[in-house]
């Protein structure tokens, strides 16, 4: 139940609006069918700024193109001894300079930690104020290793493992990930609200 003690009615399934393919298949695999949602594939513009409001942007534009319940997310991949950054524009530094020039970012650092984090954007509508919901994984920034299919993954050692997000069996990544720690309490959320399935 709500805090209004009423059942909030989804207009439709929640849409997850992105334009990563890999994005989406590792949302479909850990929210299997705990939550009613469907996707469009969407690049939406994105602000500039710190990540909560990037994705809480991001949603707002995504509720108004869909015109109902939307999730969106914001990745970032944030360097201790860079005080976070590339974070959000972690996307143009990859495209730019590749795994290499990740590492390169790094070389005058004794520091190689690192952080993944993922900020999903939940908005019932286009005049609901998105929710925020954020996960976060610990790791340091290695010299590339495993498939390259996937943006940084190659590049990012998570905390306790030997292995890069890229040499992990998907699985495994998603048992740790920061789309996965997010994902968990976007799932709780629904749960606690209760929001009754669209008819
Ligand atoms: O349409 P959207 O959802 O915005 O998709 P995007 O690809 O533009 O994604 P972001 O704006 O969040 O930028 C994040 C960048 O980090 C990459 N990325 C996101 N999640 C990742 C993950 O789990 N592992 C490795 N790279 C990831 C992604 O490919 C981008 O280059
Ligand atoms: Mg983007």
């Amino acid at each position: 139940m709500s805090a209004m003690g009423v059942r909030m009615q989804l207009s439709s399934p929640v849409t997850f609006v992105t334009g990563n393919a890999n994005k989406l298949e590792e949302v479909k695999m850990i929210l299997g069918q705990t939550i009613p949602f469907r996707s469009v594939k969407l690049d939406l513009p994105e602000l500039q700024g710190e990540p909560e409001d990037i994705s809480k942007e991001k949603c707002r534009l995504a509720a108004k193109e869909v015109n109902g319940p939307v999730l969106v997310e914001d990745t970032c991949l944030c360097f201790n001894a860079l005080k976070g950054l590339p974070g959000p524009y972690v996307k143009w530094f990859l495209q730019k300079t590749g795994h290499e020039g990740l590492n390169n970012l790094l070389a005058a650092y004794e520091d190689k930690s690192a952080y993944a984090l993922c900020v999903f954007s939940l908005a019932l509508g286009p005049d609901a104020e998105p929710l925020t919901f954020s996960g976060r994984t610990e790791g340091k920034i290695v010299p590339a290793r495993g498939p390259g299919d996937f943006g940084w993954d190659p590049v990012f050692q998570p905390d306790g493992y030997d292995l890069t997000f890229a040499e992990m069996k998907k699985e495994d990544k998603n048992k740790i990930s920061h789309r996965r720690r997010a994902l968990d309490k976007v799932r709780e959320h629904f749960y606690e609200n209760d929001y009754a399935p669209p008819v």
